[in-house]
C-alpha cells in the first residue's frame, strides 16, 4: 500500500487529525482518491459504503498516521489462533512491558494481569472463556475478543472494521455503546445503517474510494445511507 498527500498531525491541539488530497495505492491502483478529512478530538464517527469502496483502506491509512494514541480492531479480528483468549487480550498492552516479563507472563499468567483480564472479559460476556483458544471460538467470540483487545490496550482514537458483524443485534449494540465510552473518539466501519445512525454523530460514506457524505448523524435518515448502497 503507498499513499500521498499531505497528512497534518497535531495531538496537543484540535484537530485530531487532517487528511489533505490523500490518495493511497495498491500496485498503483487507485483505492482512495481526494480524501479530505479532519477527524477532531471526542468525535463519533460512522464509515459506510459497499463493499471494496475503501473502508478498510482509510482506517489502515489513519492507523498509520497515528498508531501510538490508536487502538485498531482489524476486520480479520488480527488474533493469534493457538493462543487463549487471555493472551489475545493481554496482547492489548504488549508495549506497555518488557519482553522479558511478556515471556513469562506467557509461560504462567501473573495474577494481578489475569485479574485485569477478566475484568475486560466480563464486559464482554467472555469471563469464561479466558483460557480457551482462539481457535475453538464462535464468529462471536472472536469478535468479542478482539473488542476486548482494544478495551484493554485503551487510548485516544479507536478504529474499528466492522466490529460487530457477527453478534446478535442486542449485544452489537452494547458492545458500540461500550466501546464509543471507553475512547474518546471513535471511527467504526459498519455496515449497519441503523447502528451508524443510533451510536455515531457523525457519518461519512465512501463510494468508489472517495468520500461522497460527511454529515452529522440527525441530518440523515436511514433512506439517505441505503443510497450509498444503490449504484
Ligand atoms: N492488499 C490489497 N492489495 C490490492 N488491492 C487491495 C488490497 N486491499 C484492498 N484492495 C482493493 O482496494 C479497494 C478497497 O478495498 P477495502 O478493503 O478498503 O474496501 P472495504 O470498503 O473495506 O470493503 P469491505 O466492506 O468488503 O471490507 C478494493 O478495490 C480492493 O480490491
Amino acid at each position: 500500500m503507498g499513499s500521498s498527500g499531505l497528512i497534518v498531525i497535531d495531538t496537543q491541539t484540535q484537530p485530531l487529525l487532517s487528511l489533505v488530497n490523500a490518495e493511497v495505492r495498491y500496485q498503483g491502483n487507485v483505492a482512495l482518491h481526494d480524501i479530505n478529512l479532519t477527524i477532531q478530538k471526542g468525535e463519533k464517527i460512522a464509515l459506510i459504503g459497499r463493499s471494496g469502496s475503501g473502508k478498510s483502506t482509510l482506517l489502515k491509512l489513519i492507523y498509520e498516521t497515528l498508531p501510538k494514541i490508536t487502538a485498531l480492531v482489524p476486520q480479520d479480528e488480527g488474533l493469534v489462533e493457538s493462543l487463549s483468549v487471555y493472551h489475545n487480550v493481554y496482547m492489548g498492552r504488549l508495549r506497555a512491558h518488557s519482553w522479558f516479563y511478556n515471556l513469562l507472563n506467557l509461560i504462567r499468567p501473573f495474577k494481578s494481569r489475569v485479574e485485569e483480564v477478566n475484568a475486560i472479559l466480563e464486559k464482554v460476556e467472555l469471563q469464561d472463556k479466558c483460557f480457551d483458544v482462539v481457535k475453538q471460538l464462535s464468529g462471536g467470540q472472536r469478535q468479542r475478543t478482539a473488542v476486548a483487545r482494544s478495551l484493554y490496550q485503551g487510548g485516544e482514537l479507536l478504529l474499528a472494521d466492522e466490529p460487530v458483524s457477527a453478534v446478535d443485534e442486542l449485544q452489537a449494540g452494547r458492545l458500540l455503546q461500550m466501546l464509543s465510552t471507553d475512547f474518546s473518539t471513535t471511527l467504526f466501519a459498519l455496515h449497519d445503517t441503523q447502528l451508524a445512525l443510533s451510536h455515531c454523530t457523525r457519518v461519512i460514506g465512501l463510494h468508489r474510494g472517495r468520500i461522497v457524505l460527511d454529515e452529522p448523524s440527525e441530518h440523515l435518515s436511514a433512506a439517505d445511507l441505503t443510497r450509498l448502497y444503490c449504484d
